[in-house]
């Protein structure tokens, strides 16, 4: 939601994951489908493709990582740089976002990004990740999620950071964080996001147990605003964005996600001479810890510990894809300063620790 008309991301994002892409066409500019009549162009990169539309401010923004929209480093990437340039664009208040991939909204992390990489590899892909949660969950523009597929995991998460979601009719499209079940802690501000939505005791629930509602449920819970027939996702998210829009920016101010979302002290949200600072900028003030994602390989029964409980083979081997069955998980913890500053919910990162599986014989 807006914070304020004059608040745009200048700043470059926090991380910049991009500058390690390598051919990744990025800033193509097309035009629109339907001919662009008013101008506006369609850009957009390898997975992610943008239909502006200049006179009503809004863009369609689409995920196009066949065959499920898994989020890997380039999708990641590639999603932060367009959100960034429609916030840098005056023109634009509003995104939705959708799928472009049939009958998968997202499908969470690429978890071939994480197994059986090196750490070097893990560490970039959580800093790329991080990035796209704070640029969405901070973001200065209306995110309506058009959810035209299944959202699992990550995908919820995404879904979770825009301001309001709607979801097509289909028990197949479910939604929910089912990290518990592939053996992934659920870091607290995942929690975090989860229980500002639907409240505490239901995602005590839900994240404990990997749950997936169905559209029904998930929006009897909360998770969801709007359930609609699948051909009209699109145009409610359309009318939920003219919603959102048409309240006057200055009021809006008042009460958007930087209200809701963190609690800084002013001198984080303005700078020396009292001009607001970009979101990212204020969030990595508040968080230093941002800068120093520390990725250590642990032994098994380290990550037993940290887990708790290591999940049973046999267990994962039920929930987790055969192609990321064949390489080994790595058995990491992305872990953050413990002294930096509290701010309950947008703490990040501070533990995601994965579970030891042996290679396939
Ligand atoms: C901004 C993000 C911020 C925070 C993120 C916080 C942390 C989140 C943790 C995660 O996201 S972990 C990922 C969890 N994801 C899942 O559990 C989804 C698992 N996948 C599915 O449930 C299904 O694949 C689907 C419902 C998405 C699609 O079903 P369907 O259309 O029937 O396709 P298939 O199941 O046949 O899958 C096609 C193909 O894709 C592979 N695959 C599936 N999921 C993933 C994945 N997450 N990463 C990598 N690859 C995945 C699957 O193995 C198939 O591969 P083949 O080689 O066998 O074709």
């Amino acid at each position: 939601m807006a914070l304020a008309s004059g608040v745009r991301f200048a700043e470059r994002a926090l991380l910049r994951p991009w500058a390690l892409l390598r051919g990744t066409t990025l800033g193509r500019t097309e035009p629109a489908a339907g001919g662009g009549g008013d101008g506006a162009r369609r850009f957009g990169s390898q997975r992610v493709l943008v239909e502006p539309d200049a006179a009503s401010g809004v863009a369609v923004m689409k995920l196009r990582n066949p065959p499920i929209n898994a989020l890997s480093l380039e999708l990641l990437t590639e999603l932060v740089i367009s959100l960034e340039k429609l916030e840098n664009d005056k023109t634009f208040r509003g995104v939705i976002l959708t799928s472009d991939c049939p009958r998968v909204f997202c499908a969470g992390l690429d978890l071939t990004e994480i197994c059986g990489r090196n750490p070097a590899h893990c560490a970039e892909y959580w800093k790329a990740m991080q990035e796209l949660w704070l640029r969405t969950y901070l973001s200065s523009l209306v995110l309506v999620a058009a959810i035209n597929g299944a959202c699992p995991a990550g995908g919820c998460i995404i879904a979770l950071s825009c301001d309001c979601r709607v979801l097509a009719d289909n028990p197949k499209y479910r939604i929910g964080l089912n990290e518990t079940l592939l053996g992934i802690i659920a870091p607290f501000w995942l929690k975090d996001t989860y229980v500002n939505t639907i409240g505490h005791r239901a995602s005590e629930q839900a994240l404990q147990l990997g749950s997936l509602f169905p559209p029904a449920e998930a929006l009897q819970v909360g998770l969801v605003d709007q359930v609609v027939p699948e051909d009209q996702v699109q145009s409610t998210a359309l009318s939920e964005m003219a919603r959102w829009l048409a309240v006057p920016e200055p009021g809006s101010s008042q009460v958007g996600p930087i209200f809701f979302r963190s609690r800084a002290p002013a001198d984080q949200e303005h700078d020396a001479k009292g001009h607001r600072r970009p979101p990212a900028e204020a969030a990595r003030r508040r968080h230093p810890e941002l800068c120093q994602l520390r990725l250590q390989r642990l032994h098994p029964e380290v990550a037993a510990g940290v887990l708790g409980e290591a999940p049973t083979e046999e267990r994962l081997r039920a929930v987790l894809p055969a192609r990321v069955l064949a390489k080994p998980i790595l058995v990491g913890t992305v872990a953050l300063e413990d002294s930096s500053p509290v701010f309950a919910h947008l703490k990040l990162l501070r533990a995601l620790c994965f579970a030891h599986l042996p290679r396939r014989p």
